[in-house]
């Protein structure tokens, strides 16, 4: 394993190890800034701009829950761990910690099952994450946050503040200068009316961290194409656009395999008469690459930032131990012993007191 990649590891360990202390950002407690520190890549789009799919793609695998309303309810943070060629995929959860999924219908079924414990089934949201690492060798080291799709309307059982709640929450993420903002837009949409496009434009306003990705160009209106949004012209960002073919929703029900279906992107791009001239950047495979090499040129430059903040966190955490003072022991005749100490000392100033009185 190069180092880089060792170091994509080693980001998303202590992304691991801050949820688990209980920080995921936007909190109030000691460690939030260590959390804020680490880069992120945030999916951010619309409902139905196909998110899911783009993440499934990245994946190479069906594993997200589906269905129609808000489906992701919390945020999903998505660890992609490359595997030596040959070697088994399995997938495994942070709170579930000996179980690995082999079965990916069962990720899915426990993603669903995992937000329901913390939101009730009432399809209310919740911005605790859920982790989920893969381990296979069709993947590149990448860590993703997927994050509940704008929205505009509440739609039944949902409060009415379910479309700011939404966005604050999707906010909070993009807002982060760490953040990288994977911005979805479908292409059978006017680019200006993209959700996605509307909030990087505010959090992200030069357009350096923002990756913006263009989905179902294949129903795009006969005659028209998306080359003024793929070539920058119509909306510019530093980084490339990339534009993507996922699965229709025919194709889902009749259960094309996501591996036929990134076959059929390839060639949908090779083949294309107006795409053909950029097909070698075009399409998920490419755009998983892009995204794991931007991660890692960016956890490069902020290595003595991280190495600060962890440092800074560990120098808290000490004087806070000194002020809490020694463990108390867990058994009955070490708590005893602390009790005894204790009444010993009190009794010592107590008649050091009398003495002087
Ligand atoms: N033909 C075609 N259909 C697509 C493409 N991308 C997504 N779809 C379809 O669009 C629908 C929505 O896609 P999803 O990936 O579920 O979109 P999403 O943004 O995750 O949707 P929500 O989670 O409901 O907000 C599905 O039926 C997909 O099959 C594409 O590139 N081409």
């Amino acid at each position: 394993m190069s180092t880089m990649e060792s170091l994509i590891g080693l980001v998303n360990r202590i992304q691991r190890a801050c949820t688990m202390l209980g920080d995921y950002g936007g909190g109030d407690n000691a460690f939030s800034s260590l959390w804020e520190a680490l880069p992120t890549v945030a999916v951010v789009g619309g409902q139905s701009s196909g998110k899911s799919s783009v993440l499934e793609s990245i994946v190479g695998r069906d594993f997200l829950p589906r269905g129609s309303g808000i489906v992701t309810r919390r945020p999903l943070v998505l660890q992609l761990h490359k595997t030596g060629d040959g070697s088994k995929e399995y997938a495994e959860f942070l709170h579930l910690p000996r179980r690995k999924f082999t079965d990916f219908s069962l990720v899915r079924q426990e993603i669903q099952d995992e937000t329901d414990r913390m939101t009730g089934k009432t399809k209310q949201i919740s911005p605790v994450p859920i982790h989920l690492s893969i381990y296979s060798p069709n993947v590149v080291n990448l860590t993703l946050i997927d994050l509940p799709g704008l929205t505009k309307v509440a739609i039944d059982g949902q409060p009415e503040s379910i479309v700011q709640d939404i966005e604050m929450m999707v906010r909070s993420y993009v807002e982060k200068p760490n953040s990288i903002i994977l911005a979805i837009s479908p292409a059978n949409q006017d680019i200006a009316t993209s959700d996605a496009i509307k909030l990087a434009r505010e959090v992200d306003p030069t357009g350096e961290r923002t990756f913006g990705v263009l989905t179902k160009l294949d129903l795009m209106d006969k005659g028209t194409d998306a080359l003024d949004v793929l070539e920058g012209r119509s909306y510019r960002l530093q980084q490339p656009w990339v534009g993507i073919v996922n699965r229709s929703q025919a194709d889902i029900n009749k259960n094309i395999d996501m591996i036929v279906a990134r076959r059929k992107e390839r060639e949908y791009f090779a083949t294309s008469p107006d795409y053909a001239h950029l097909a070698s950047k075009m399409g998920s495979e490419y755009l998983a690459k892009l995204l794991s090499k931007h991660l890692e040129s960016v956890i490069r430059a902020q290595i003595p930032s991280i190495t600060s903040m962890i440092n800074k966190s560990i120098d808290e955490l000490e004087s806070e131990m000194d002020h809490l003072g020694r463990p108390i022991g867990v058994d009955a005749g070490a708590q005893l012993y602390t009790i005894l100490e204790l009444c010993r000392a009190f009794d010592k100033i107590f008649k050091e007191h009398l003495d002087g009185g």
